[in-house]
């Protein structure tokens, strides 16, 4: 925390980064501490930057999962195609906060890469009371697909717990603090459980080593929110 957003070029030390670099690669996921990578002035400019943007209620995944959310989307990532950020300035001026130098760095480092990683995809979550994100696999959007990255923005809300399965018998419950960033591999399944009071909000965005088209092969119906 002590270096946290000292030095721009280098939002956490050497030593934090190692340490969550550790846990992401022995347990999958991580949970970064509030203010680490984002301040809460970068999440009161998303949260700015957001009301610009239109919302469109999911209630299938791409792989026919079930969901009851509100999205936002910001950077697309159709099969067949290359990632693209949504029409309206405010989807280029987020995408441009999330690929800060400093922040692609430390991430870079967590998720132990040695060559930058691009976003194919990003999106907002808002999830009143009775929502829910059915169990599915990020790499059913995409196979390229390698980290997913989720920004708490909101604080008073119950239920929402973000449940990881990496084996068929083991599951991980998560319920990161506001302003807390937690990055999970896209190989494993996953889910949001439903909200119960309050409301959740999350950025999400999905990070690859590839850029270029989704090579997503589509049959039938396959995938997530
Ligand atoms: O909103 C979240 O916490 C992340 C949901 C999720 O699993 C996804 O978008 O793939
Ligand atoms: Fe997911």
């Amino acid at each position: 925390m002590a270096r946290a957003m000292k030095d721009k070029s280098c939002l956490l030390s050497e030593e934090v980064l190692t340490k969550y670099r550790i846990e992401l690669l022995v347990k999958g996921s991580v949970v970064i501490a509030p203010q680490m990578l984002f301040t809460q002035d970068d999440i009161a400019r998303i949260d700015q930057l957001q009301a610009e943007i239109p919302e469109e209620e999911v209630r299938e995944g791409d792989a026919g999962d079930l969901h009851s959310v509100f999205v936002q989307r910001v950077r697309v990532d159709p099969p067949g195609h290359a990632p693209s950020n949504v029409s309206g300035t405010a989807s280029g001026q987020i995408m441009e906060l999330l690929e800060s130098r400093d922040r692609s760095f430390a991430l870079r480092k967590i998720f132990g890469a040695s060559a930058d990683y691009v976003v194919r995809r990003c999106q907002m979550h808002r999830m009143p009371p009775g929502s829910f994100i059915g169990i599915h696999l990020d790499a059913a959007s995409d196979p390229d697909f390698e980290y997913s990255v989720i920004v708490q923005l909101a604080r008073d809300f119950d239920g929402g717990e973000f449940v990881v399965y990496p084996t068929g018998y083991e599951q991980h419950v998560f319920r990161p603090p506001f302003g807390a960033v937690l990055v999970t591999t896209c190989k494993v399944r996953h889910e949001v459980k439903p909200v119960s009071s309050g409301e959740r909000r999350s950025l999400v965005y999905f990070c690859s080593k590839r850029s270029g088209v989704n090579r997503r092969i589509i049959e039938g119906s396959n995938a997530r929110p």
